[in-house]
């Protein structure tokens, strides 16, 4: 056991440190003097400040209301309760209308409704009437009830670990077994048989679902931004004229390539390349966002890459997917198509590599999503040693969240070159 002189040194746990901490940097923010990291910095704070109050029972509390809130608002979306409730915040619905509206009955509404009233995340005036808040209102309409949804429903059966580590040892098998051997197909029934990209294509709807997910998902992974690639079009002169300058290998329903085209005009439709399996380069073909020009090639990246010397081959979400031996024998079937000044672009979460630094509760979150899946984010010497194993050089890591070459944990793209 830890003697009190080998408990690991944290933050204050002083509340009255805490709380005057809060009110300095209040004030501040009243003052209009802030930006997102001091928004951040009060939360950690009143963070810290809430479990310092809380008994180890309060918490245990907390953690069971904050695993079935998502749930609830996941039904009230499907409902279309959130979409029916007004969005003006002087307007509220009464439950007999919402049944009326939405055709649920209003017993179960009701008992669904107090769920997230007690939360806070919808406000009742008491008289059996309900108001959208400023966190609940988005829910409405538009991209945050269908990004939720699918979240929820594509990872919540994935968070069994207990279940399925009681008769499995390792989260990351040894080659290519991992791909098969993980909770995702576990729990399909296809362990050993069929990966989750198999599962997904199984069902189109899902299939376009997560696609347009993915893309969406620039909250969490920005596309543009931090990495210049308009920088690739720049020497498209003399014998570079004709080469392509990008592929986006794994490159889902070209929604990111749409994205990066739409920001960096310099770069040429007609010199960029999408692949993806076939069932997603489907996809592709009835997405109006991706610029005609574009050309889409069904490629399994387990195989030699048929684009020679391109500038720049791009895997965006791809690395996380998979354990370090496939993601090594993915990125050795690109080395021998790259020409001597080729890069390759890992667009993917980059953990610290200690977390007492700070880890960004998101990148590590997502850690544990991928090991669903056989996945899992990476460090920079992960990153570091797998590209070298491929034949690669990492050359520079361009963060999303900070400028500089600090190890963050947060989306970044890792661009490599040739040994
Ligand atoms: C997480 S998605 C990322 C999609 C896109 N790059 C993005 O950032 O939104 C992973 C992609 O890898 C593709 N993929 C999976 N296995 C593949 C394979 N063997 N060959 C080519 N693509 C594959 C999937 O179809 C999917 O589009």
């Amino acid at each position: 056991m830890a003697s009190a002189d080998t408990q690991p040194q944290g933050p204050t746990n002083d509340i009255t440190t805490l709380a005057s901490d809060i009110l300095t940097l209040t004030k501040s923010h009243q003052d209009g003097s802030t930006n997102a990291a001091s928004t951040a910095e009060i939360i950690a704070k009143a963070k810290q400040l809430i479990t310092t109050l809380q008994t180890p029972m309060d918490h245990a509390s907390s953690l069971l209301v904050s695993m079935v809130e998502p749930a609830v608002i996941r039904t009230l979306i499907a409902f279309k309760v959130l979409q029916t409730i007004p969005t003006s915040s002087e307007d509220s619905i009464s439950l007999a209308e919402l049944e009326q509206k939405t055709g649920v009955q209003a017993a179960l509404l009701q008992r669904l409704l107090r769920v997230v009233v007690g939360t806070g995340f919808i406000t009742s005036n008491g008289d059996g009437a309900y108001a959208h808040t400023t966190l609940s209102a988005p829910y409405a309409g538009g991209m945050i009830p269908t990004l939720f949804g699918a979240i929820y429903d594509e990872l919540l059966p994935t968070l069994h670990l207990n279940e399925y580590f009681a008769t499995h040892t390792h989260a990351e098998p040894d080659g290519p077994e991992s791909t098969t051997h993980n909770p995702i197909s576990w729990l399909a029934g296809e362990e050993g048989r069929m990966t989750a990209f198999d599962l997904m294509e199984r069902d189109p709807a899902r299939l376009k679902n997560f696609h347009v997910l993915s893309s969406m998902a620039e909250h969490w992974r920005p596309v543009t931004g931090f990495y210049d690639y308009g920088a690739l079009a720049s020497a498209s002169t003399g014998e570079d004229i004709g080469r392509v300058t990008l592929v986006d290998i794994g490159g889902g329903d070209g929604g990111i390539l749409a994205k990066i085209l739409e920001a960096y005009p310099g770069l040429e439709a007609e010199q960029c390349v999408l692949q993806d399996r076939a069932p997603v380069i489907a996809l592709a073909e009835g997405n109006t966002s991706l610029p005609e020009g574009v050309k889409k090639q069904v490629h399994d990246f387990y195989h030699p890459q048929p684009v020679q010397g391109a500038k720049a081959y791009h895997l965006r979400a791809i690395t996380h997917d998979w354990s370090d031996s496939v993601v090594i024998s993915i990125l050795k079937q690109i080395v021998p198509a790259m020409a001597a000044d080729s890069k390759v672009l890992i667009a993917d979460n980059v953990l610290s590599e200690d977390v007492v630094g700070g880890e960004s509760g998101l990148a590590s979150m997502m850690d544990l999503l991928m090991m669903s899946m056989g996945g899992k984010e990476r460090t920079r010497k992960d990153f570091e040693r797998v590209c070298g194993e491929a034949g690669l050089v990492v050359e520079r890591i361009w963060s999303s969240g900070e400028t500089g070459e600090r190890d963050v944990g947060g989306f970044a793209v890792v661009e490599c070159r040739l040994k």
